[in-house]
């Protein structure tokens, strides 16, 4: 895929408070990717400003950290927990404006740990607020043991994950043909 192609992304979280389409107190993102990065397009709604205009700041780390959590998991396929985030606010976020984030991979570690990174653009196209966050990864036995969630839940993520690492060797092999073309 060219890095200018984004496709959507299938969700199973409908109660997330970032991503959950069911979840009318939350920011119902959607997510799109370009097999690089995850991208989603929002406004903060009105109700979670800081000072009058101001998005507030721990919504634009809530934004941050979910599209970093989409991802790891995505481009990882793990399950994954959020250790530790760093936020730098650059320029003014105001409620009701159209912006868009990026999550990427920065750095993996190790099988367990991976650093990911994120930004906020605004309409103009510059980045207002940037992120780095340490994510703990987990194989499906260990997230079972933690009882994060219900067994038929992680049992419909373990589902979703093997479906997107088929899609994601369809992709792969289906542009290595184009190469060889
Ligand atoms: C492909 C599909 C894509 C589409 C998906 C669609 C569906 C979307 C679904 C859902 C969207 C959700 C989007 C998520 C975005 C937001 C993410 C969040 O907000 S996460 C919540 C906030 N974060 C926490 O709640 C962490 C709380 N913290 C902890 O649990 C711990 O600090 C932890 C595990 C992160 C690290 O623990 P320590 O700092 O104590 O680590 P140490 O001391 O090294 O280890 C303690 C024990 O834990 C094990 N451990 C630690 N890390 C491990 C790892 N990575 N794997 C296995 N074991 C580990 C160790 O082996 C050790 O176990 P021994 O005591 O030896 O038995």
């Amino acid at each position: 895929m060219q890095p200018n192609e984004w496709r959507p992304m299938t969700n199973i979280a409908h109660e997330c408070f970032g991503c959950g389409q069911h979840n009318h107190q939350g920011l119902k993102m959607r997510f799109f990717t370009n097999e690089q990065q995850v991208r989603s397009d929002l406004v903060i709604p009105g109700h979670l400003r800081g000072w009058s205009n101001l998005a507030h700041g721990g919504v634009i780390t809530t934004v941050l950290d979910e599209v970093m959590g989409w991802a790891g998991m995505y481009l990882l396929n793990q399950f994954l927990l959020t250790r530790d985030i760093k936020v730098r606010f650059k320029l003014p976020v105001r409620i009701g404006e159209p912006v868009s984030v990026y999550g990427f991979i920065a750095e993996q570690k190790n099988d367990r740990q991976v650093i990911v990174a994120a930004e906020l653009r605004n309409a103009k196209g510059q980045v207002a607020a940037k992120a780095e966050g340490h994510f703990a990864l987990f194989s499906a036995e260990k997230f079972a043991a933690m009882d994060i969630m219900p067994a038929d839940e992680l049992e419909r993520m373990k589902g979703m994950f093997s479906s997107v690492q088929r899609e994601q060797m369809r992709l792969q092999h289906a542009e290595s043909e184009n190469a060889g073309a």
